[in-house]
Parts: structure tokens; C-alpha cells; sequence
């Protein structure tokens, strides 16, 4: 039975799968794309050729497992696709044991190739006898030999839960598996689940055909399934009319829960049941209790299918979704195709509040007269401001850059950052250190690094930082002690940095053109606050800045 206490052992160390055992002097690198320049932060596994796994640092990490039992979707929507889809984006390992084939796109089920029996066998047996599997989750089970397997290997090697999908019929109407594996869902799976999830359909299938149509039929089904043995049952609505919510039972056995979110209007609903399926078994590996893992998953459907609901794949009347959709940021939303483009340092604005409220102007309308001017990118740098004032102007901000296709970053603040999707940070050398911050960002956001030495400018890049900020160039009232480096100070930065570099302090109209002029290739702009910001008339100071630098880029040229 599936208990609440467990605890998840993520301390620093990384298991070795049995099977890579077996390839003599394999050195594995295991970096984070992101860092991989940093040669303090690799972990290094390398296999001996006595076939012993040695770690440069002797932790290892268990990584929360679920394996899934179920058939592949060429259109790759739903089945094995999607719930290997589903596990990364919950951040959990994922195997697979494959029971059919199917030629399957947005249109319906042109084809199913049934596994042979005994070698369904063969990948349950491969994954299950090497692998610590903590959840397994069944979807298309086509045969009722292939439910018998299961069971056996189930007995043979138990997990920590089961999660039965009990997949019949596609979206698209096309029988996936016919009425002859009731029997053996009936018999041989409900006893051992911890959780089933049928749909409408299935349900009924399952209760010899009693009709279920409404939120209160669904209550009654969820009650006789469970009186079938099975320790929790989640009746799916997502095939209740239109017109209602997403609505779906929940029954422990004690208490009913109706489980609501709003109903996404979009065609790309193909493969919801397999997610969730397989997010309520990803949540239950991570350690989660039942109800827990069956909300998330229910979130993170809704969230996927309100992200993707524009997407446009396949002709057919039944779209996938996009389960990645963390990685990506709003990319397909802000029509920002590219993550970080260095020439967008070229006319670099930080906002100040202080000049902002001198002039009468509010963040907002200063930020779009900038990006009007020929800002190609934005820092909100607001050091008296309320935090949730300052999520709010970030929010209107991001808006208006979007619509510029100008990225807009957040001084110091991470969390600002996240809480409004910013495009990323500027962060100093006493904020948070800048391999945290991508941490905490992920592998998408702009990261800038204020520099003032060569010796700064590597470890930027080390921490996988996009660009660094260099000065002062120029004296500066902007910021107070603020060490001025100099023309020189900037050459000998850029010149040694592997990064490019936008030049700060102090800059505006008439001194902007000798630091163009210094001749270093990584030189991409000037960053500037009051050459813009301290005026009445912030679109002509950026346009007069502009109309500057694009003169000394070309003389340069
Ligand atoms: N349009 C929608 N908006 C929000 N949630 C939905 C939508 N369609 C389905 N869901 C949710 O997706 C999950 C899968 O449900 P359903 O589509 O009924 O399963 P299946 O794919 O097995 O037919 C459920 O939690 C359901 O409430
Ligand atoms: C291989 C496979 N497994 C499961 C489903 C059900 O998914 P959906 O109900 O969203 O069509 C499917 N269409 N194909
Ligand atoms: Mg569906």
C-alpha cells in the first residue's frame, strides 16, 4: 500500500544503471548543457575496467523511477510518448516496456501491432530485474496475456504503487483494446492498483455498461469501482460536455472529492488521460501522497493544455500538447525565437526610480519610450519599490518590450524575475553568485554579470553567465562608490573576457563614440540610465543615443 512517510533520498549521488557496467573504460560525463564549460562543477564518472564504477565525488543520487507500461503513438500525443514526455517534465526517470505499436496521428488509429506476448515479457524482465523501479503505470494493455504478464512480473518484483489507466478507446473513437481485458483488469490488476483512472467510457466499460454522463453519475461509478478492490479511483471527466468544468471524482474508499479546474477550449486534447496517468504515478515516486499526486497531475494538464492551446500540429481534429512547456518560457508567446542575441546589448536601458518620479514618469511609460527610441533591451533596476509593486511594473513592462521583441531583464532580483517570466537578470557582484541564479532560472533566461576585472570575467563565464556588464567607464552619479575603470580598464575586461560585454557608467550622446571606438570585437553596446532615463523627453534622448552609436559602429566598420 502506498504510505505518506516516505522520504526521498536526493543527497549528492548518482546510481549506475547495472547495464553500464558491462562497457569497460566508458567514461561518462554527466554535465547540465548549461555549465559544461565548468570545470569545477563536472561530476566525473568514469567505469574501470574491473567494470567498478568509481565518482570523483563518492555521493550518488536516487532518482525517482516510474516505469510505464503501455503502447507507442507514432503521432507521439499520447502512450509511451507521452508519459516519457510527462516524467521529464516532472523531473522524474522514465523506462518503458512497450505493448503495441500504432500508427496513430492527429486524425485517429490507422494501424495497432500487437508486442508478441513473451517479449513484453522480455522488457518487463529487463527493466524490472536491474532497474529499482518505485511506480509502475499501466495505459494500452491490448491483450489479456499482456494483463497476465504483468501480474506475474508484479508479483515477482514489487513497486511502491501501481497506476492503472485503463486505456479501451482513443479520443478518436479507435478500440485500443477490446472488452476481453476486463476480465483481467477486473481480476487480476484492480486488487493490486492503487489508483485506476478510466474516463467515461472506460468506467462504464468497466461496470458492464451503466451509463455515465453526468458529475453525479461519474460519483456512483467512482463508488462501484472501488467496491471492484482497487485502493483509490479517479473518474475522469474530460469527455463531459463542453458547456461544464474539468471536472473529476475522486474516491479513497472514505471521502468523495469533485477535483475542478476550468475547461481549456482548444483541439489539442489527445493524450490528457496518458499525462495524467503518468503525472499522479511521477508525483507518487517523487513521494507524494495520493490526493497530493492526483492534483498536481490534474494542474499540470490544465496548465499544459491552456499553454498549448494554440499549437497547430497535424490536421486532424485532435492535437497533442506541449508537456515541456517549463523550458520553454513563453517562447511561442513572445515570438522570441532566439534566447539571448549578444547584438541586443547594443543600446542597453536600466531604468531608476528616482528619475523616473522626478520627471513625472511612471516605469511603465518610461520603459516604452526607450524601446520606441531604439532600446534593443530593458533592465528594470527599482531599489525602493515594493516587491509586489515591482512584479506588477515588470508585468506591464514585459508587455510592452514583448511587443518590441526587446528582452527585458530584472536587476538583482531572481524571484521578480520568475514571478513575471522576465527574460532574465542582471546580478552584481555581491548579489546572488551567478550559478545559483541559473540555477534557479534554468537553462533559457539571460544571465549579466556586473565586471570590473579579467579575473571576474572568467569566473562569469565559468558560472555560465550570457554577457557581462563592464565599468564605470565614465564617472557616474548613478551609483555611489562606484570605482571607474576607464577606457583602458573596459579594453583590458573585454579583451579577456569570453563573453561579450556591454560597457557601463556614466555614458551618454557626447562621450558614448569613443567607447564604440575601442575596437574589441566582444564590444557589443553601452548600457546607460540617466543619458536616457534623467530627461523630460525619453524617446528623443534614445533616439539621439542611437543615431550616436550606429554612427560609431560603422566607422568602426
Ligand atoms: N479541455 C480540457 N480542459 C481542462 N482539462 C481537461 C480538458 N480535457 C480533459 N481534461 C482533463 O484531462 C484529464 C484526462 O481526462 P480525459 O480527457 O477524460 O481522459 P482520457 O484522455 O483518458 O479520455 C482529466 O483530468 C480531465 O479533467
Ligand atoms: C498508444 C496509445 N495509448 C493511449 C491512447 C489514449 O489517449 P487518448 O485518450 O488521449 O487518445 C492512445 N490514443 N494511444
Ligand atoms: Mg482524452
Amino acid at each position: 500500500m502506498w504510505g505518506e512517510g516516505f522520504s526521498l533520498n536526493i543527497a549528492l549521488c548518482v546510481s549506475v544503471p547495472q547495464g553500464f557496467r558491462q562497457s569497460k573504460g566508458l567514461s561518462l560525463l554527466l554535465v547540465n548543457s548549461r555549465i559544461n564549460r565548468n570545470k569545477h562543477t563536472r561530476i566525473f564518472m568514469e567505469m574501470q575496467g574491473n567494470g567498478s564504477p568509481t565518482t570523483s565525488n563518492q555521493s550518488t543520487i536516487n532518482i525517482p523511477h516510474v516505469l510505464t507500461v503501455a503502447g507507442s503513438d507514432s503521432g507521439a500525443g499520447a502512450g509511451i510518448q507521452a508519459d516519457l514526455k510527462a516524467c521529464a517534465a516532472r523531473g522524474v526517470y522514465c523506462s518503458t516496456v512497450i505493448t503495441a505499436v500504432t500508427a496513430q496521428n492527429t486524425v485517429g488509429v490507422q494501424g495497432v501491432n500487437v508486442v508478441p506476448e513473451d517479449f513484453v515479457a522480455e522488457q518487463m524482465k529487463s527493466v524490472l530485474s536491474d532497474m529499482h523501479v518505485d511506480v509502475v503505470k499501466t495505459g494500452m494493455l491490448p491483450s489479456i496475456g499482456i494483463v497476465k504478464i504483468l501480474h506475474q512480473h508484479l508479483r515477482e518484483y514489487p513497486v511502491r504503487a501501481l497506476v492503472v489507466d485503463p486505456v479501451m478507446v482513443s479520443t478518436s473513437g479507435d478500440v485500443l483494446a477490446g472488452p476481453s481485458v476486463l476480465a483481467g483488469f477486473r481480476e487480476d490488476l484492480l486488487p493490486m492498483a492503487d489508483i485506476i483512472t478510466p474516463n467515461l467510457k472506460e468506467a462504464s466499460a468497466l461496470l458492464d455498461g451503466v451509463k455515465i454522463k453526468t458529475v453525479s453519475d461519474m460519483r456512483s461509478a467512482a463508488k462501484l469501482l472501488h467496491d471492484m478492490g482497487v485502493r483509490n479511483v479517479l473518474v475522469k471527466g474530460g469527455d463531459l460536455p463542453d458547456s461544464l468544468d474539468a471536472v473529476d471524482i475522486f474516491f479513497d474508499g472514505e471521502h468523495l472529492y469533485e477535483l475542478r479546474s476550468s475547461r481549456i477550449k482548444t483541439r489539442n486534447t489527445h493524450g490528457t488521460g496518458c499525462t495524467l496517468a503518468s503525472c499522479i504515478a511521477a508525483e507518487l515516486a517523487k513521494g507524494a501522497s495520493m490526493l497530493e499526486a492526483v492534483k498536481v497531475a490534474k494542474c499540470f494538464v490544465e496548465t499544459a493544455l491552456d499553454y498549448s492551446k494554440e499549437i497547430f500540429i497535424g490536421n486532424g481534429p485532435q492535437g497533442p500538447f506541449d508537456h515541456l512547456m517549463k523550458l520553454k518560457s513563453n517562447a511561442h508567446n513572445s515570438g522570441r525565437q532566439v534566447r539571448f542575441n549578444p547584438s541586443d546589448l547594443f543600446l542597453y536601458a536600466v531604468t531608476d526610480s528616482g528619475m523616473n518620479r522626478r520627471w513625472g514618469h511612471s516605469i511603465s511609460d518610461a520603459v516604452k519610450a526607450a524601446v520606441q527610441g531604439g532600446a534593443t533591451i530593458v533592465q528594470l533596476r527599482e531599489k525602493d519599490i515594493d516587491t509586489r509593486d515591482f512584479v506588477e511594473a515588470a508585468k506591464s513592462c514585459l508587455q510592452i518590450c514583448r511587443a518590441h521583441g526587446v528582452p527585458l531583464l530584472i536587476n538583482d532580483r531572481i524571484d521578480v524575475a520568475l514571478a513575471c517570466d522576465a527574460d532574465g537578470v542582471h546580478i552584481g557582484q555581491s548579489d546572488m553568485p551567478a550559478h545559483t541564479a541559473r540555477a534557479l532560472l534554468g537553462p533559457e533566461k539571460i544571465i549579466g554579470v556586473s565586471c570590473k576585472t579579467p579575473e571576474q570575467a572568467e569566473q562569469a563565464w565559468i558560472a555560465g553567465a550570457d554577457y557581462i556588464g563592464c565599468g564605470g567607464v565614465y564617472p557616474t552619479n548613478t551609483k555611489a562608490n562606484n570605482l571607474t575603470v576607464g577606457l583602458d580598464g573596459l579594453k583590458t575586461v573585454c579583451l579577456a573576457s569570453k563573453l561579450p560585454v556591454v560597457a557601463i557608467g556614466g555614458i551618454k550622446v557626447s562621450n558614448a563614440r569613443p567607447v564604440m571606438e575601442i575596437g574589441v570585437p566582444n564590444l557589443k553596446g553601452v548600457a546607460v540610465v540617466s543619458a536616457i532615463f534623467d530627461s523630460e523627453c525619453v524617446l528623443t534622448e534614445t533616439r539621439k543615443l542611437h543615431a550616436v552609436l550606429t554612427e560609431a559602429t560603422a566607422a568602426v566598420k
